[in-house]
């Protein structure tokens, strides 16, 4: 990954607290970022990870990514292995693997006997156990660690000082602040200190004797390396390619190891050769797996895995609305629109009434209810939660699974609505003179209820963050929004209403497909303004 001319400001006019950064991140490289407090390094992670954009400056070839955060939270309605698994998930894998290789970090940190206690009972290390476990897991191409070592026991700690090891010597980049000096000392690649808004590297430490060489060499058929191997190199075996192996040595050392390889019997050919300020911890050989023949060719980028990505980004973030709706289930926070929306239907809509009428005032009732429904799921993810789900899938897509859990839980609101009035609607114009034929008119309904879930979605993420930050404003917002979005002339839901209502005078069913088609565009046109937003700044 690679930062230019990066910098960060809060707000408008806020001071800068990072200015003209450039920054390479290597893979197979653990980075330490240094700096007094407030010095901007965890607005830098954020950076990294991909939860707030730069104010200025690019930011390119960022990949599969998990983040760490300084202060994890407890208040999520989850038990330890179940927010595992929806990590996991949200991250490409599969629900089994998820929670299988959840229960592994679980047990690695000491912390498997938690694996069914909730979130909000844990103790703060464990909590910090789980937020770590959570960034293990998915085996990230870029792992972003903010202090993540407090809190941990001494043993935990030593464990994930070697699985971030572990990750680096698998081909990832490791970016982590620490505040302890000593932690992974020696073992950092590159480091860097954050001072008058820039970074600076910071100088190998005495004793350290680099510069280092990485030796790419391929074995054909795979080979066992020559016994005796000059300058006792790190060696880690591509786990996708067997038949190759990184050697990492001193530039002392290289010749006589590139000599080695290449007078072997079978000698190894040499597919590529780069220096490293210093070597990748925990260098020794990494288990090879079985690859296809064609493995053997040279990899094309930095992130070999890029390939092997879990799943696709599509459905990734199926994995986020999920994630979002089990967290709006579980919070029971749903409970007061669903109530709201049962009351009005109580109130409104009576046996024998014309139908179409009661058609368009269920719909009408949904479009404040789906405001609210999308306006909970957009603010319901503590901050730091919510930081490591826009890591994994990026914060508009994070924004954009909430505002999907929402509108499918209103949708779905909408349905049952729609499916009572059917059923103890008349269906007849309003004057019971003309009868009004049932399906057309269970269709229009449905759309109409379609259309003002749509707006509604789209008031809900409008009147909340990232637009809206303030509970008090964003509440009398959505209600404003709600209230003129069913009033005023030229709205999808006003319109969709007003043909329902008008047709039961004369009995006629008018499908409100215009209002739907414009309902869809409003929808759409507030989820990427706001997804946009999100990206900006989480
Ligand atoms: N959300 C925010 N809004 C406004 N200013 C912020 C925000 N977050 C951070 N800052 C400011 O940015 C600067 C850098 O903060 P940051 O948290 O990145 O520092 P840090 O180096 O990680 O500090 P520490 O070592 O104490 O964790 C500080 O002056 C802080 O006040």
């Amino acid at each position: 990954m690679i930062l230019r001319g990066v910098g960060r400001r809060y707000g408008l006019r806020g001071p800068w607290v990072l200015r003209g950064l450039d920054l390479d991140l290597p893979a197979h490289t653990l980075v330490r970022i240094e700096g007094a407090n407030g010095a901007g390094k965890s607005t830098l992670l954020r950076l990294l990870a991909g939860i707030d954009a730069p104010t200025e400056g690019r930011v390119t070839g960022r990949p599969r990514t998990a983040y760490v955060p300084e202060r994890f939270p407890a208040a999520l309605p989850f038990t330890a292995a179940g927010y595992l698994t929806h990590v996991g998930r949200v991250h490409g894998l599969p629900a089994a693997e998820a929670a299988a290789r959840g229960q592994e970090w679980l047990a690695c940190f000491g912390a498997a006997g938690y694996a069914r206690t909730p979130l909000a009972e844990l103790s703060k290390g464990t909590s910090q156990k789980v937020a770590v476990a959570q960034a293990l897991l998915a085996e990230p191409e870029l792992l972003v660690l903010d202090e993540a070592w407090t809190g941990l026991d001494t043993a935990a700690r030593g464990e994930l000082d070697r699985a971030v090891a572990e990750r680096a010597a698998d081909g990832a980049t490791v970016v982590f602040v620490d505040h302890d000096p000593r932690r992974l000392a020696g073992a950092a690649g590159l480091a860097y200190r954050l001072e008058g808004h820039t970074l600076t590297p910071v100088p190998a430490s005495p004793g350290d004797d680099g510069p280092y060489v990485r030796i790419e060499a391929a074995g054909s058929p795979p080979a066992a390396l020559p016994p005796e191997l000059p300058g006792a190199p790190a060696v880690e075996r591509d786990a996708r390619h067997p038949a190759t192996v990184r050697l990492t040595t001193t530039a002392a050392h290289s010749d006589p190891l590139l000599h080695a390889l290449l007078t072997a019997r079978p000698p190894w050919h040499i597919t590529g050769l780069s220096q490293l300020p210093a070597p990748v911890p925990g260098g020794a050989a990494v288990d090879a797996t079985p690859a296809s023949p064609a493995a053997s060719a040279p990899e094309a980028g930095p992130y070999p895995e890029a390939a092997s990505r879990p799943a696709g980004a599509g459905r990734r973030t199926a994995a986020a609305t999920r994630y979002q709706a089990a967290l709006l289930a579980r919070s029971q926070r749903w409970l007061a629109p669903l109530l709201l929306y049962a009351a009005v239907l109580g109130i409104g809509v009576r046996a024998g009434q014309p139908l179409l009428d009661s058609l368009g005032y269920a719909a009408a009732a949904l479009l404040p209810v789906t405001a609210w429904l999308v306006r909970l799921c957009v603010t319901q993810e503590p901050p730091a939660a919510r930081t490591v789900t826009a890591a994994a899938v990026g914060p508009s897509r994070a924004h954009c699974a909430s505002l999907i859990a929402g509108l499918g839980c209103a949708l779905a609101l909408g349905g049952a609505g729609t499916g009572i009035v059917l059923l103890v609607g008349e269906p007849v114009s309003t004057d019971h003179t003309v009868a009004v034929p049932l399906l057309p008119a269970a269709l229009a309904g449905l759309l109409a209820a379609g259309c003002s879930a749509l707006v509604g979605a789209a008031v809900g993420a409008l009147c909340a963050r990232p637009v809206l930050h303030r509970h008090g404003w964003s509440l009398a917002a959505t209600v404003l929004g709600s209230l003129l979005a069913l009033v005023t002339g030229g709205s999808p839901a006003r319109a969709a209403v007003t043909d329902l209502v008008t047709g039961s005078l004369t009995g006629t069913v008018r499908m409100p497909l215009l209002p739907a088609a414009g309902a869809v565009v409003v929808a759409a046109g507030a989820a990427a303004l706001t997804a946009r937003l999100a990206a900006l700044r989480e």
